[in-house]
């Protein structure tokens, strides 16, 4: 089955969570990574979940599913150990238009879960379709390695310098050279240093250039 991969933004976005066992417990911590607003809803709940619960970083509604639950909900995860109410919650979600997944179900599931390897605001997903979840963790392991230390501080420091670059530089053309430059290698490399300083310096005077060039331009 083809896919389409996108990246959700789910903050305070209202996620259900059908079940509250082992794997139950794996997507609401994947959901609480986004920032999401995850209620579970299970008879039962894993100590993990429950203090999850008692910290106050998800609701938990103790009792067996019913459609009722899915009013005001965004997105929709299943996992019961209950076919019957795994396949229930699937045509509830659907037929109200529900993006929703059924843990290792693929023909009860609108999207599939990639697997996932997140480092600060970096998060590289891998999915095969259905092929071959193991592959897609393997592979996301290997690209683990491969990641440099200080990726995460790297990548911060672009975050905090795209207002400034906008605002700075209004010509497009010439924002683009700014990024070309910003991204190719030498900031990292002054990051990975743990020399923020310097780099800093080299994003001032990437930009200083493009705005010279733009005013000797004009
Ligand atoms: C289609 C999909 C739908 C969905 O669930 O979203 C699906 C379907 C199925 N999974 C099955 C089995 C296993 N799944 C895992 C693990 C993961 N499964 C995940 C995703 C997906 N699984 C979606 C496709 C993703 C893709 O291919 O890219 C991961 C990536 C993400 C996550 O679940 O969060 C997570 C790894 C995360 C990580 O570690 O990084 C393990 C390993 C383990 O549990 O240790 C096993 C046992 C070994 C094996 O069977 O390979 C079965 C057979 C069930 C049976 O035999 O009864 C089916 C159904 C079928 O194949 O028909
Ligand atoms: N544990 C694992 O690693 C794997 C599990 N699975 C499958 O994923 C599903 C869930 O697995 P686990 O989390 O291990 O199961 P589990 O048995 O630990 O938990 C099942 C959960 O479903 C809840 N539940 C039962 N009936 C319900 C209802 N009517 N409404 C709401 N919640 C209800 C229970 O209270 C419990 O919290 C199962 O179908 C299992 O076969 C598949 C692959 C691996």
């Amino acid at each position: 089955m083809p896919t389409y991969p996108v990246s959700l933004v789910l903050q305070d976005r209202a996620a259900l969570v059908v079940g509250g066992g082992a794997v139950a417990t794996r997507k609401v911590e994947g959901l609480l990574a986004a920032e999401a607003a995850v209620t579970v809803i299970a008879p039962e709940v894993t100590d993990a979940l429950r203090a999850l619960v008692d910290a106050g970083r998800c609701a938990w509604r103790a009792k067996a599913y019913d459609a009722d639950d899915l009013r005001g909900t965004d997105i929709v995860f299943v996992a019961t150990d209950d076919e019957d109410v795994n396949a229930r919650a699937y045509r509830d979600a659907s037929e109200a238009h529900l993006m929703v997944n059924v843990a290792d179900r693929p023909e009860l599931c609108t999207f599939f879960l990639p697997s996932v390897l997140r480092r600060g605001k970096l998060s590289i997903a891998v999915s095969t379709e259905g092929a071959s979840p193991l592959t897609a963790r393997r592979l996301r392991k290997e690209l683990e390695e491969r990641i440099p230390g200080g990726f995460e501080a790297y990548l911060d420091l672009l975050a905090a310098w795209r207002p400034r670059a906008i605002a700075a530089l209004p010509d497009e053309a010439a924002r683009y050279r700014f990024w070309q430059q910003a991204t190719d290698g030498r900031v990292q490399r002054l990051v990975q240093a743990a020399d923020e300083e310097a780099a800093e310096h080299l994003l001032e005077e990437l930009l200083e250039g493009e705005r010279t060039a733009c005013a000797t331009l004009l």
